[in-house]
């Protein structure tokens, strides 16, 4: 196939979608100028020869990984400052420059700075006190200082309350001495921390007057700036007093300390990097969708006729089923992930003069919505690649890398049980709160409205499945409730009645979290529509019922259980589902095409724009050193051998 040209069936693809993809990438980016700016963007990075890929790093060691890993990272760093110094806007900092998908094929093995700017920078914003932002900030902007947020240990990850790792004050000195006492009490698992970073936000069990008053953050240099060299000693570190992160709870310099308005203010981190996780796990999926999508209307294999050539896999209802319903998931994790980045600033600026209320819902909300995203995009880029057959299992298919960022998610920044367990403490509340007539915050309201009605009969609407899907989470929230407290006037004590319900609870989280990603998808598209195309209108709205039915449909039992469905009701939703991919297989390719994500990025010979699958997978195992030579030397120093011997 000549360089340049198209696959003949991508260019039938995108002849028969029935919108213009460019007016997707438009509204995905918030306008013609918007994805200007970020095409220029990509362009300035990608085809910098510095950053381009020479050859696939996967041929390299882990040390090699590591080094070119921070080589690229520093230009990178350079060449942000460059557009920083052109004003260009939008780039306050490497994150936002490279945050998600862009960092992840510039920087395919990991960015050695990523913790410097996600969690460093936002814990000094979050938990400094104004002074401490000025002395810390700028030199962090400026990478004069490197970072990572030292939380977890070898022996303690979810329970923070349990980590060892101790900061004393000592009011002679005006200093704290910093102790990681026991092997379980070494931090462990913060990114950077082994090579690069030469500063850490430290979460330590604060002691003042012989008094623990639980964990809080400290500043701690871990390397020479100008040597690198490990700085002395790992046990009894002192600190100046003005490296306690102080904009919460306080230590005065005789050693007395001020509470902070609320212990919870000092988990506000983790608050900000679970709503980070949200939005970068939709655009992994939709990273995915996109290569097995193309790869699927270029693959051909089987027969649907006998008599019909090998028809595009794309064109077997059961690879539509695969498929379409990850284009759904991205646009809905897209849209929940929007709504709750609002959410958190609006919560952030409300916590700075000193009001507290919403907090609660915020943290809940983004507990869930962070185990669920993490989970089904997991679920997702796996079920991409197995779509792609054999050549999806192939490391340059890019699809066994991406599922391996994205379900690390999946454990980092609060493992997914626990958090769906603290999601579940607020719906106990919640439900309390709605048998005793109290007043309800927003994303619970719904509690109220289904303990009133039975709900409506069947209809083909998305509000019909949001209305049962909210039944259901309101039934999971009643029986999880419900059993526990039976257990408790059984005489359990509360804390092994939660224990012994805790699979109700987690799954009560679960469908909460669901009903409000349906609802919050179905609201942000009835508002985009009316200023869309009435293709693209069409487009989206198909998309949004498929993710709504599909959802639902994989809920079946619940459904049975919290609702008067019939089983007719269930052979309706199975025909809508059924015509619903049929009606998005015209526009697939086109969609994934809106996505515009650049080929540099897709970094996939399944996936590239024009199509050309088996040259470009060719192309690429051509690139390994294995291949240079016709007879590898293992088969004279080892095979050859033993053959002879054989003889
Ligand atoms: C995407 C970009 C790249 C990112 C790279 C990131 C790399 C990874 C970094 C990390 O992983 S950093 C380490 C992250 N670690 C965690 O997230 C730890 C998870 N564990 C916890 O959050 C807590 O330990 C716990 C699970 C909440 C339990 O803690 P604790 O036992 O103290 O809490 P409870 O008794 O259950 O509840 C106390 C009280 O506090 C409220 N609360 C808990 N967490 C928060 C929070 N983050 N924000 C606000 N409020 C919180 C909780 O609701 C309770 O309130 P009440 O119900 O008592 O009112
Ligand atoms: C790629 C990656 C990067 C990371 N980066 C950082 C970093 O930069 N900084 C940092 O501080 N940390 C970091 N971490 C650590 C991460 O935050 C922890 O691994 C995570 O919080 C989970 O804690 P854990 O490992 O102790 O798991 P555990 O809590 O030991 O989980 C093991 C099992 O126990 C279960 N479990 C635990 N508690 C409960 C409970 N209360 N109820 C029910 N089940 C429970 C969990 O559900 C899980 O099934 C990183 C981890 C990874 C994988």
């Amino acid at each position: 196939m000549p360089a340049n040209t198209m696959n003949e069936d991508l260019k039938r693809e995108r002849q028969r979608c029935s919108f213009d993809p460019k007016e997707l990438t438009y509204l995905l980016d918030g306008g013609e100028e918007k994805t200007e700016e970020r095409r220029q963007r990509e362009k300035f990075f990608l085809d910098d020869p510095e950053l381009s890929e020479t050859a696939p790093s996967d041929y390299l060691s882990h040390k090699e990984k590591y080094e070119h890993a921070v080589k690229k990272a520093c230009i990178v760093f350079k060449k942000v400052q460059q557009l920083q110094a052109q004003g260009k806007a939008g780039m306050q900092n490497f994150r936002e420059v490279l945050g998600g998908q862009l960092g992840s094929a510039i920087l395919r093995d990991g960015n050695p700075l990523g913790l410097h700017y996600v969690m460093f920078i936002p814990t000094i914003m979050g938990q400094g006190t104004i002074e401490q932002q000025a002395e810390w900030i700028s030199k962090a902007w400026n990478l004069e200082i490197i970072g990572t947020y030292a939380q977890t240990e070898l022996g303690h990850g979810t329970f923070i309350r349990g980590l060892e790792t101790t900061a004393t004050y000592d009011p002679a000195t005006e200093e704290f001495v910093l102790n990681s006492p026991t092997l379980t009490s070494y931090k462990w698992w913060p990114g950077g921390l082994g090579h690069t970073a030469n500063y850490a936000v430290v979460v330590a069990q604060l002691y003042s007057q012989g008094i623990c008053h639980g964990i809080h953050p400290f500043i701690v240099q871990l390397r020479d700036e100008e040597t690198h060299l490990p700085m002395p000693g790992f046990e009894n570190v002192r600190i100046p007093w003005n490296y306690m992160l102080m904009k919460n709870g306080k230590v005065l310099k005789d050693g007395s300390y001020v509470k902070s308005p609320s212990s919870k203010l000092t988990y506000g981190t983790m608050i900000f990097v679970r709503v980070v996780i949200v939005q970068d796990a939709a655009n992994y999926l939709r990273k995915a969708v996109t290569i097995a999508t193309r790869y699927s209307a270029v693959r051909h294999q089987s027969h649907i006729k006998e008599s019909a050539p090998e028809p595009q896999i794309l064109d077997f209802v059961t690879q539509q089923h695969k498929l379409f319903p990850q284009l759904a998931t991205y646009f809905a994790l897209h849209y929940s992930g929007a709504w709750l980045w609002d959410m958190y600033n609006n919560v952030t600026s409300e916590l700075e003069s000193g009001e507290l209320d919403r907090l609660p819902e915020l943290h809940a909300l983004a507990c869930c919505l962070k185990a669920v995203s993490a989970a089904d995009a997991a679920q997702g880029i796996e079920t991409c690649r197995l779509a792609c057959g054999g050549h999806g299992y192939m490391s340059c298919s890019s699809l066994p890398i991406t599922y391996g960022l994205v379900t690390a998610m999946v454990t980092y920044e609060g493992e997914n049980t626990v958090l769906l367990l603290q999601t579940a403490r607020y719906l106990m509340k919640a439900w309390q709160n709605c048998l005793d007539g109290q007043p309800l915050t927003p994303s619970v309201q719904y509690l109220n409205s289904v303990r009133r009605s039975f709900g409506g009969v069947y209809h083909k609407s998305v509000p019909w499945i949001i209305a049962s899907m909210q039944r259901i989470a309101a039934g999971k929230i009643e029986t999880a409730h419900r059993h526990m407290n039976d257990k408790i006037k059984r005489g359990v004590n509360s804390e092994d009645a939660w224990n012994e319900t805790s699979i109700e609870l987690v799954a009560a989280s679960e469908a909460h979290c669901k009903a409000f990603i349906v609802e919050t998808y179905y609201n942000s598209v009835q508002q985009i529509v009316p200023s869309v195309s009435q293709q693209l209108g069409k487009a989206l709205t198909e998309l949004c019922e498929l993710y709504a039915v599909n959802t639902l449909l994989k809920n079946i039992g619940d459904l049975l259980r919290y609702s008067n469905v019939t089983t007719g009701d269930l052979e309706n939703l199975q025909r809508w589902l059924e015509e619903l991919l049929a009606a998005i297989r015209p526009n697939a390719v086109g969609i994934v095409d809106g996505f515009d994500i650049n080929d540099a990025i897709i970094a996939s010979p399944l996936g590239a724009y024009d199509g050309n699958v088996y040259e470009r997978l060719f192309a690429e195992v051509s690139k390994s050193p294995l291949n240079a030579k016709p007879v590898n030397e293992s088969f004279h120093k080892y095979l050859k051998p033993l053959l002879k011997s054989k003889m």
